[in-house]
């Protein structure tokens, strides 16, 4: 009789193979191919469970492959085994279902190949986990070394290796109350003491609430920036990497609504949901616009702004949890290209300040090459402005996806 969810395994092999062609994020890749293959949701759910797993743990997958079997392999074979690996040694999924469905998601050439990998794999479990204690902490957690090294050098090796450590671990989804509608009745999550507003999922996603703009789904550490721009009813805003709208949202709560909110971001594609967003939040701004910030401003923004919030394109090195393939696409040359693109974003907003305005400058990274050392130098070469604070939040001290926000203030 054929394995029954073999389709789901299928499904984790083609999501693999398109990632790796570069077509796509995961995590809308894990949306695509269940709604292709009509997937229930919870074998949606075993479907993101084995990709992001295999991209949070590919490294090691790999160094396993490696000792259980030798030889070429090509690329779509070596993800069936990847697949398997990962139900069988980091899953735990029951040997037999791992094994006999992933051998089905095979093409019938490999398919003995396949089951002789994952059954080696079974009868050297204990094997190969004994091993893991020798192992390079950048092989057990799966990181490029480039990027562990850059941490080390950093943070020192056992901080660096508790933030491999985190990013491996399932993150788990937040949400925010909307002041501007709040939700009526019982809210299905469990409130956070350090964090008001915000509420630990616990079951479903409320899409209703989701739907009625009750509530949105967010990391508690969005709202760090936020509370250091204080934005108050009746001051102009403008927030310039606006999409998708999350940080635009907890403007407008504190503005009581979108009046005085400008929002931009360079990417047009983006901003079709930026509008559903708000909306939806009940928030109606003064704009939303298109304008790229590398680019000098608009002359309408010219001294327009009381603050601005600068969520700029980053590293995403403190979301990597969430984010489970950035450690893959992301060089080291990456980060020197990005810090070049913040720093212009920065000197182009500026002029948009009123005198004695503010800059709130955010990012969701943990190097402090496109955090504290940009403002710094940014600051150094605008004597007219002070750095008023600056606040690094790093996943394993906060318990949160990594953040860096810093106030640069108008004297
Ligand atoms: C970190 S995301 C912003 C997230 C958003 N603030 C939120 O809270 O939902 C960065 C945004 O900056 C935009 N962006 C990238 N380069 C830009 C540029 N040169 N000018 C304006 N926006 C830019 C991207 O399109 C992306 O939407």
């Amino acid at each position: 009789m054929p394995a029954k969810n073999f389709h789901v395994r299928q499904a984790a092999v083609s999501a693999l193979r398109a990632w790796a062609k570069g077509h796509d994020y995961a995590e809308s890749l894990v949306e695509r191919h269940a709604q292709r293959r009509m997937l229930s949701s919870s074998d949606r759910g075993l479907l993101q469970a084995i990709l992001f797993g295999v991209l949070r743990h590919r490294r090691i997958l790999d160094h396993w492959i490696s000792k259980l079997r030798q030889g070429k392999l090509d690329a779509e074979t070596r993800d069936v085994l990847r697949v398997g690996l990962c139900q069988i040694l980091i899953l735990n999924i029951p040997d037999h279902a791992a094994v006999n469905e992933t051998v089905e998601a095979g093409k019938t050439s490999v398919r003995p190949l396949i089951n002789a990998v994952l059954r080696k794999a079974i009868t050297s479990r204990k094997r190969l986990m004994e091993q893991l204690d020798e192992m390079p902490p950048a092989v057990l957690y799966s990181h490029p070394d480039w990027l562990y090294n850059r941490w080390r050098k950093s943070f020192g090796k056992a901080k660096a290796t508790a933030i491999m450590e985190w990013n491996n671990e399932p993150a788990e989804t937040y949400f925010r109350i909307n002041p501007l509608a709040p939700p009526e009745g019982e809210i299905p999550g469990k409130k956070l003491d350090h964090a008001p507003d915000y509420y630990l999922l616990e079951g479903k996603l409320p899409t209703q609430l989701l739907a009625a703009g009750n509530v949105y789904i967010q990391d508690p550490a969005t709202r760090h920036c936020i509370q250091l721009m204080a934005p108050k009813k009746g001051e102009k805003i403008l927030d310039a990497c606006a999409a998708p709208g999350g940080k635009a949202f907890l403007i407008a709560s504190e503005l009581g609504g979108g009046e005085g909110l400008t929002c931009t971001d360079s990417n047009e594609k983006r901003l079709p949901r930026l509008e559903e967003n708000l909306s939806r939040l009940h928030i109606k701004a003064d704009e939303i616009s298109v304008h790229d910030w590398r680019k000098p401003a608009p002359e309408r923004f010219l001294n327009a702004f009381d603050a601005i919030l600068l969520d700029v394109p980053c590293s995403n090195t403190g979301v990597i949890r969430r984010r489970v393939d950035v450690r893959w696409r992301i060089q080291t040359t990456d980060i020197d290209d990005l810090v070049k693109i913040q720093a212009e974003i920065l000197a182009n907003a500026l002029p948009c300040l009123k005198p004695g305005g503010r800059i709130i400058y955010s990012t969701c990274s943990i190097e402090d090459l496109e955090n504290i050392e940009l403002v710094k130098a940014f600051v150094e070469n605008h004597p007219e402005l002070e750095l008023r604070k600056t606040l690094q939040i790093t996943p394993t001290e906060n318990g949160t996806d990594g953040a860096f926000a810093a106030v640069l203030k108008l004297k």
